[in-house]
């Protein structure tokens, strides 16, 4: 009897035996879905959000609007292109209790959208949400004139007593941590009295395309902004008062989640399409073009989407992921399995992600015969010939995409639990085996 069949959870990744050639249709982008949720719920009038993600991260922020009053439909458009939900805002209002799951953007955008309503808006979550860093956004809130009640911890679960309007003004913050400390007080800030005026202070920021998107999102739905890339000051950025328009949005595939994929092409010398890739973006996952082209692979942009070309062999990077911290575990992945070595930096900010992914990434590569190190702030991985094993996901969606990425190289690999893959993308393991042609 194989271990998997005596522990459901194990999930035997498919061992790719020849070039892969598909084309991957990859949902919407969770960062975007998640930010047009509460922009279309702070605004003043009804919009709608075209193919958004249908995954735990964006389920658990539609609950909590809903929770706290905003109507959100989920439908299909009449044109017949995929779903649509129509999002109603409306008077926000406790008594209400918001369950963050483990996702950072609702951890961090909905405490300030809470300090907008009227009453007492209890926020809880799975275990690793206490433990992930909320402190900017709840010294924030305070200093901009919430009333909090977090029991002095400065973390999960609190309750932020809303009383229907917060004054806003100006706020320094150090969000070394998190970008989304930023985000969260710039999305709510069109509806604060005064606005906002944040300023980043302490280490590096990171994720700094993700600060960028939201930046362009509140632009769109009509929010002045002022902000370092424009012309502002360095580290500040500032919101101003103003009704938000609804909009009808189409949400972008989510790149980061079309990494696995292209990493297939890359690792066996195939080829991988994905359709409607953003000829323009802020998704940290289009920097994907030019690391994996780095580390072997050739791309090319066309009408129809991004292609992907592997040559089957995969050389080791030195890059500072800082930007783009998300796609670390996909990278990772890769330069286990890649002809020299690779370091990753800038990226300490990861140990307080879903997991600690570099403990993670370090532990679960090596256990399967590798040889990676963390540094201070990343990991030095010196590939080596990996064996079959189990690869444990820490509850951490891309551990398992990342375990998945390997066992296309590597035969005799099981993922521990790819359910939890559904944090982002529940389809992973069928959209895994119909790249495969199973
Ligand atoms: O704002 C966002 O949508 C995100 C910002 C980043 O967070 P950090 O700055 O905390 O890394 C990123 O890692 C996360 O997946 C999504
Ligand atoms: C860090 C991530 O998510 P979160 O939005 O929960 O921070 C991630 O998706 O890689």
């Amino acid at each position: 009897m194989t271990e998997s069949s005596v522990h459901p959870a194990l999930w035997p990744a498919p061992y790719a035996t020849g070039a892969v050639e598909a084309t991957v249709t990859v949902p919407g982008s969770k960062s975007v879905t998640n930010r047009a949720l509460v922009l279309a719920a702070l605004a003043a009038e009804p919009g709608w959000l075209r193919r958004p993600l249908r995954s735990r991260d964006s389920f658990l922020m539609a609950e909590a609007l809903r929770a706290l009053g905003v109507g959100i439909e989920e439908g299909v458009g009449a044109d017949g292109e995929g779903e649509t939900w129509r999002v109603i805002p409306a008077g926000l209002h406790g008594p209400a209790s918001v369950d963050v799951g483990n996702a950072g953007t609702v951890m961090r955008f909905l405490p300030p959208v809470a300090a907008l309503a009227d009453g007492a808006v209890r926020f809880d979550g799975d275990p690793r949400s206490y433990e992930r860093p909320l402190n900017g956004v709840i010294d924030a809130l305070r200093v901009l004139g919430a009333r909090i009640d977090d029991d002095g911890r400065g973390s999960l679960p609190m309750t932020v007593h809303g009383s229907g309007a917060l004054d806003g003004g100006s706020v320094s913050i150090d969000a070394s941590s998190s970008s989304q400390f930023v985000s969260a007080l710039l999305l709510s800030a069109p509806r604060f009295n005064q606005g906002v005026e944040v300023r980043h202070i302490g280490g590096t920021l990171p994720s700094m395309p993700h600060i960028r998107m939201t930046v362009d999102m509140l632009r769109a739905v009509g929010a002045q902004v002022d902000e370092p890339e424009t012309g502002g000051e360095p580290n500040v950025w500032r919101v101003s008062p103003s009704a938000l328009l609804g909009r009808d949005l189409t949400v972008e595939p989510d790149l980061s989640n079309a990494q696995p994929f292209l990493a297939a092409a890359l690792i066996t010398g195939g080829r991988v399409t994905i359709p409607d890739w953003p000829e323009r973006t802020t998704q940290p996952g289009d920097a994907l073009r030019r690391i994996f082209t780095e580390m072997g692979g050739s791309c090319e942009l066309t009408e129809a989407g991004l292609t992907f070309t592997g040559t089957g062999r995969i050389h080791g990077i030195d890059t500072d992921l800082s930007e783009v911290g998300e796609l670390t575990p996909g990278i990772a992945a890769v330069a286990a399995l890649a002809d020299s070595p690779s370091t990753l930096r800038g990226v300490a900010h990861l140990r307080l992600h879903e997991t600690d992914r570099l403990a993670a990434l370090t532990k679960e590569i090596n256990e399967l015969g590798g040889d990676v190190t963390e540094t201070e702030d990343g990991l030095h991985i010196r590939p080596r010939p990996l064996h079959g094993g189990v690869f444990h996901t820490y509850d951490d969606h891309r551990m398992a995409t990342a375990g998945a990425v390997i066992g296309l190289a590597v035969e005799g690999v099981e993922i521990e639990n790819v359910a939890t893959t559904a944090k982002t993308l529940p389809d992973f393991p069928r959209m895994w085996a119909g790249m495969l042609g199973a």
